[in-house]
C-alpha cells in the first residue's frame, strides 16, 4: 500500500507538485499527464529518489524520506533510458549485479538470474555484451535487473518510450502479468486499457483519478482545451 499525503515538491523556486493525496493499493496503477506536469517527480518519490518538500509518502507504513533503504528493497524502479541502468558488461552479469547485497550462494544467485533471463526471453543473450542488445532487449534487461530482487512494488517511468508498438505491447503484457503491484508512468495511453486505475496529473495536481476509460477521457479533453 502506497500512501501519499499532502505532498508538495519544489525544485528551487519552481513548484512542481502542489498538494497530492493518493492511496494506491490497486495492483495496476497508471499515471499520465502532460510533459512537465510532475509525473516523474511523483514516481521517484515512491522509492525515495526524490523526497517531498512537504507532506509524506509511505510504502507499507514506511516513510520513504526516513527509511529509504528499506523502501528501496520493496520498491523497484525502472528508468526511461535503460542505458542509464546497465552497469555490467554482460547481460547475466548485469542482472546478477542487482543481487550483490543479498546473501545468496553462487548456485542460488545463478538460478535466480537464469530464471529471470528465461522469463524475459533473454536467456540466449546471457553472455552477450549488454550494450549490444536492441533497445527493446535493453528495456527487458532493465526490468529483469530490477525484478530479480523480487520487490513488492514496481515503479516504471516510461519504460516503453524507445520501443516499437510490438515491443511496447510485449512489455506492457509482461507488466500486466507480474505478481507485484505496478505503477506505470506513460504517454502511451492505449497501454493502460484494462488497468485498475489511472491517475491524471496536471500542473502538479491530481485532476482525474479512476478507471482508465474515465480518466483517459478527462485527460484527452484537457489536452484539447489547452
Ligand atoms: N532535478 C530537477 N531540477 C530542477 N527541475 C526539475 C528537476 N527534475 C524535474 N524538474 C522540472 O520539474 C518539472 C516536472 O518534471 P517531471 O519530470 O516530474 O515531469 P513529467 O510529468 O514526468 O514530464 P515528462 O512527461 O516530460 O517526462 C519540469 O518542469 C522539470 O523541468
Amino acid at each position: 500500500m502506497i500512501v501519499i499525503e499532502g505532498v508538495h515538491h519544489a525544485y528551487g523556486e519552481r513548484q512542481v507538485l502542489r498538494g497530492i493525496d493518493l492511496e494506491l493499493s490497486e495492483p495496476r496503477v497508471g499515471i499520465v499527464g502532460a510533459n512537465g506536469s510532475g509525473k516523474s517527480t511523483l514516481a521517484r518519490m515512491l522509492n525515495g529518489l526524490v523526497t517531498p518538500t512537504s507532506g509524506k509518502v509511505t510504502v507499507d507504513g514506511l516513510d520513504v524520506a526516513r527509511h529509504g533503504g528499506a523502501v528501496r528493497k520493496r520498491v523497484g524502479f525502472v528508468f526511461p533510458d535503460p542505458d542509464a541502468q546497465i552497469v555490467m558488461p554482460t547481460v547475466a552479469e548485469d542482472v546478477a549485479f542487482s543481487l550483490r547485497r543479498q546473501k545468496l550462494s553462487t548456485q542460488e544467485r545463478d538460478e535466480r538470474v537464469g530464471g529471470v533471463l528465461a522469463r524475459f526471453g533473454l536467456a540466449e543473450h546471457a553472455d552477450h555484451p549488454a550494450h549490444l542488445l536492441s533497445s527493446g532487449q535493453k528495456q527487458l534487461l532493465a526490468l529483469a535487473a530490477v525484478l530479480v530482487t523480487e520487490p513488492t512494488v514496481l515503479v516504471a517511468d516510461e519504460p516503453t518510450t524507445l520501443l516499437d508498438l510490438r515491443n511496447a505491447r510485449a512489455i506492457t503484457r509482461l507488466l500486466g502479468d507480474l505478481d507485484q503491484q505496478v505503477v506505470l508512468v506513460t504517454h502511451q495511453l492505449s497501454l493502460l486499457a484494462g488497468w485498475d486505475r489511472v491517475v491524471v496529473i496536471d500542473d502538479g495536481l491530481v485532476v482525474a483519478d479512476g478507471p482508465p476509460a474515465e480518466s483517459l477521457g478527462t485527460y484527452q479533453r484537457l489536452m484539447e482545451t489547452q
